[in-house]
């Protein structure tokens, strides 16, 4: 497998940096918005079949072979919702109404009850039709906060209480989030998977 030239097959830029960075730069991530603008139906009940689904997807459209992210916030308080619905949790109206609508969701419930985990899913598949995508998964750990806080990273990061480092996720720099979330994990895991350094 030609590893120097991948595409992600994510609309999110967020994803796309932390992801770059963690490959470093002996492989180049393109996005796959160069090749198309329309997003696959994530129709998928878990994140390993919305990443394998958009993988294919983008596999498809591009020709070349593709890489995947389909994460999410599950709650403790609110039976792991949002989950795999965490983009559309507000209807598709953005991260700020993501988030406040979490905030309300979780108004009054105290910090004890405030556990959540980030998730992420990793797949790559060689060509569309591979038979055996490579997955790799990671969660991190926290707490909803109950208002936000920090201006890094992207989506429910203000809002993800660190307990490794007592602020925000949204509060880390970008190199220490890249070393400690999800994607991180699901990322070193990967890396493994595919003997990358
Ligand atoms: O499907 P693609 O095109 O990759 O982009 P997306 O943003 O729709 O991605 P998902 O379907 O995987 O939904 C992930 C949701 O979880 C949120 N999320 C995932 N990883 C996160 C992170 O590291 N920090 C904050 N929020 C995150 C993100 O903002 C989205 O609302
Ligand atoms: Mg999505």
């Amino acid at each position: 497998m030609n590893l120097t030239q991948l595409v992600l097959a994510s609309h999110n830029a967020g994803k796309l940096k932390e992801l770059q960075a963690m490959l470093g730069e002996a492989v180049q991530l393109r996005s796959i918005g160069e090749f198309s603008q329309v997003e696959p139906e994530e129709t998928g009940l878990s994140f390993v079949e919305n990443a394998i689904l958009k993988a294919r997807n983008a596999a498809r459209i591009s020709g070349l072979p593709a890489l995947a992210d389909d994460s999410g916030l599950a709650v403790d308080f609110l039976g792991g919702a949002p989950g795999i619905y965490s983009a559309r949790y507000a209807d598709g109206k953005g991260d700020a109404a993501n988030n406040a609508k979490l905030l309300d969701a979780l108004k009054d419930v105290p910090d004890a009850m405030r556990g959540a985990q980030f998730v992420c899913v990793l797949a790559l598949v060689r060509h569309a039709d591979d038979p055996l995508p490579i997955l790799c998964e990671g969660l991190w750990h926290g707490r909803i906060l109950h208002a936000a806080s920090g201006e890094h990273g992207f989506g429910y990061d203000p809002l993800f209480w660190v307990p490794e480092r007592n602020v925000s996720s949204a509060e880390l720099s970008p190199a220490d989030k890249n070393r400690i979330s999800h994607r991180a994990r699901a990322m070193d895991l990967l890396r493994q998977r595919l003997s990358l350094k």
